[in-house]
């Protein structure tokens, strides 16, 4: 593998005394679709929160590209960084085009006319054009995703975490927003997204990391991390894992009877 663009090396956190992380190491390459799983307070967010530069570690370190994440200054991580978190609601009546147009704020050199296109162009991606007029407010927890993504989609990074990006769509925008992801990945991005859907996780990424009480249990490719066994003891419920028949990826169903 080329250096790579992202890794944590020995990432621990603590937040008031509680470990969070323990010890997180990976690599994550150029054009990667990764997805972070694991149950409830697992440290998805965390993790996030940390590569972002939003956390500083108690100990260890972000690399990317090599250079330590805190040394660089805020408008460097900036240009290489996006980050969505997994709460982002607005209730202020900002106009959805001022809102993503704060994608564009280290664009300076843009014209009006040339940031109006920009805009367009995002809304158009997500298919949110008729959402342009409104104020962000009095969208639903949806149409306000989407209008996020838009922002991340303009802020045009190497690097773009996703925390839950796809919790409050419906099926057919979060295959939407899943083959986005696709297709900035073919563009060379590296995209980290927290998911719960395990069977979108098993269907979109190239690469799944498996946290557990903070600590990276397992990383690879889904059909080597959602087996049977691996799945069934992460959840206190009868889990059921086979095979997609159409695209030979896992599925995973919970099924009603409890686990004895
Ligand atoms: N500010 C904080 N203060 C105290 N504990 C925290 C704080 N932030 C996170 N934690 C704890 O850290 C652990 C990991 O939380 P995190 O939000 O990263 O989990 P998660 O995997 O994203 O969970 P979920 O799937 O529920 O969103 C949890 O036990 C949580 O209670």
């Amino acid at each position: 593998m080329n250096e790579p663009r992202l890794s944590a090396v020995e990432l621990f956190s603590k937040i008031n005394g509680k470990p969070i992380l323990q010890g997180i190491n990976f690599e994550v390459e150029a054009g990667a679709l990764i997805g972070v799983i694991g149950p409830n307070g697992a440290g998805k967010s965390s993790l996030l929160k940390h590569l972002s530069g939003y956390l500083t570690p108690s100990s260890g370190n972000v690399f990317i590209k090599g250079q330590s994440l805190g040394a660089l200054s805020s408008s460097e991580r900036a240009a290489q960084v996006s980050y969505l978190p997994q709460s982002n609601r607005v209730e202020f009546p900002y106009k959805v085009t001022e809102l993503v147009s704060l994608g564009l704020v280290n664009n300076a050199n843009l014209s009006i006319k040339e940031k109006k296109q920009k805009i367009a162009i995002a809304l158009k991606r997500l298919d949110i054009e008729y959402l342009a007029d409104r104020t962000v407010d009095h969208l639903s927890g949806g149409e306000q995703q989407l209008v996020h993504l838009a922002r991340i989609l303009l802020q045009n990074t190497p690097i773009i975490l996703l925390d839950e990006p796809s919790a409050s769509l419906d099926i057919g925008h979060e295959a939407q927003l899943m083959n986005i992801l696709h297709s900035l990945v073919k563009e060379q991005k590296t995209v980290v997204v927290a998911l719960h859907n395990l069977n979108t996780a098993a269907e979109f990424c190239d690469r799944l990391m498996l946290l557990q009480s903070g600590r990276l249990i397992a990383d690879g490719k889904p059909d080597k991390i959602l087996t049977q066994e691996l799945v069934q003891t992460l959840y206190p419920y009868q889990v059921q894992v086979s095979t997609n028949t159409v695209t030979g990826n896992p599925n995973i169903l919970a099924v009603k009877k409890l686990k004895t």
